[in-house]
């Protein structure tokens, strides 16, 4: 007999079984999208040094008291330069954006506000210490944290990092998954399908929604259903992933081709509580974690969303793994099986200044109406004792994009 067992409890082997991705030191340029492992300590205080917002002039403040005046100008500053004299009293130096600060000096007058000249200059307004000076360490003070381990290495974080002077990054390694999908009848576009053929679809949405998460995808298309091309085609691949996943053969048929190569081989095979989405399995196949989900394609999605999301993101370092859970009003009925958490397709709305959004199903309840999936922004959750909702009932949502 199949165990039957709750989506938390799959949840929750499936998140066990991928552990915790290794830790790498990686170029900066490759940790786009990575989690960083550990702290970075800032190497420079951010600015590093007293410098210039605009091009203009660097003056002592007081110097322009009695605005409009004329002063020299008794040298060039531009961005760059090292040895940078200091300002006398009563005088100027032509300075550019980014540029140190000469000693002595305490605002800038931008160019717009002088005559631009270059031995002389004359300078229209007075101006306050400080203005259009970036001072040294207002962003970031050397010695602290300038992004804490955990965060997502987005492009704003890894040019902070480039800022504070590292080049490589200890992060959660993108892990690498082998997507193998199932089936003698399936075809591969732009092949011409038989009758009794269907086309490919779900190593595509799975490698496009294991890729969006950072991992690294190869895929295995339509493998047949038999158990000796599976086991050729997937147990060479094996040696260099981190996990595979397949879709398909895991029911009830006589031609079940992923339970039968890998019942024996340590994947056990469940049916979780949920619709749709029911068969599952999960387990080690030559010591690589495996995840086993049903064919259909809306079940595959479904089944990405409540496991493989969250029990990959927790692999790869996030904290945050859960999509965000909001309440609304349905826009119409619907049932749901006894003893079973319903995952339906949905679209969710929310008005400005309304407290709960509205939602309306996208397509039945039917694991193979995909093109509803495609019109939907959500999931709407009816949980195992509910068989069924009015219009106007409230419910929980998944928003799913
Ligand atoms: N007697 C029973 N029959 C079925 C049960 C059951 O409990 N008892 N469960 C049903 C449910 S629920 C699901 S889900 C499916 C799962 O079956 P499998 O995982 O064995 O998947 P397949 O039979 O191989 O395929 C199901 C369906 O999806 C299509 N498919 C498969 N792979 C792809 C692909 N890569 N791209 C596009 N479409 C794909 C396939 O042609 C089938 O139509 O079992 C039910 N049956
Ligand atoms: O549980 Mo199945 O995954 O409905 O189509």
């Amino acid at each position: 007999m199949v165990r039957v067992i709750s989506v938390d409890e799959h949840r929750e082997n499936v998140t066990k079984l991928l552990g915790t991705a290794p830790v790498r030191e990686l170029p900066l340029v490759d940790c786009a999208g990575l989690i960083l492992a550990e702290d970075v300590l800032a190497g420079v205080s951010l600015p590093p040094f007293d410098n210039s917002a605009m091009d203009g002039y660097a003056v002592r403040a007081a110097d322009l008291a009695g605005a409009p005046v004329e002063l020299p100008v008794t040298g060039d500053i531009p961005a760059g330069l090292v040895d940078v004299p200091p300002l006398e009293p009563g005088t100027t130096q032509r300075i550019m954006t980014g540029a140190p600060m000469p000693p002595g000096a305490d605002a800038v007058v931008m160019v717009e506000k002088t005559d631009g000249g270059v031995a002389r200059v004359r300078i229209l307004e007075a101006v306050p210490v400080d203005n259009h000076v970036r001072h040294v360490g207002e962003d970031v003070r050397e010695g602290t944290v300038a992004l804490p381990a955990g965060t997502r290495l987005g492009p704003a974080q890894l040019g902070l990092a480039s800022a504070v002077g590292k080049d490589r990054l200890r992060v959660h390694a993108p892990l690498r998954v082998i997507v193998a999908s199932t089936g003698t009848e399936l075809v591969v576009p732009p092949e011409p399908l038989r009758y009794g053929q269907i086309y490919e679809s779900n190593a595509v949405m799975l490698a496009a929604a294991i890729r969006a998460l950072g991992c690294e995808v190869e895929i295995v298309r339509s493998v047949a259903d038999d158990v000796t091309a599976f086991r050729a085609a997937i147990e060479p691949k094996l040696r260099d992933a981190d996990l595979l996943v397949t879709s398909g053969g895991v029911s009830a048929g006589a031609y079940e081709v992923v339970k039968d190569a890998l019942a024996d081989s340590g994947v056990e095979f469940t049916k979780v509580a949920m619709q749709p989405g029911g068969p599952q399995g999960c387990g080690r196949w030559h010591g690589v974690p495996v995840v086993t989900l049903p064919g259909n394609p809306v079940s595959v999605l479904v089944s990405f969303e409540a496991f493989l999301r969250p029990a990959l993101l927790t692999a790869l370092g996030h904290t945050g793994v859960h999509r965000l859970r909001v309440r609304a009003k349905l826009t119409e009925a619907m049932t749901s099986p006894s003893g079973r958490r319903q995952f339906r397709r949905g679209f969710y709305t929310h008005k400005e200044g309304q407290v709960t959004g509205l939602v309306g199903p996208r397509g039945g309840a039917g694991s193979h109406l995909l093109a509803a999936f495609t019109q939907s922004n959500c999931l709407i959750v009816l949980p195992e004792d509910v068989t069924a909702v009015a219009e106007g009932d409230e419910v929980d949502v998944l928003l799913i994009c």
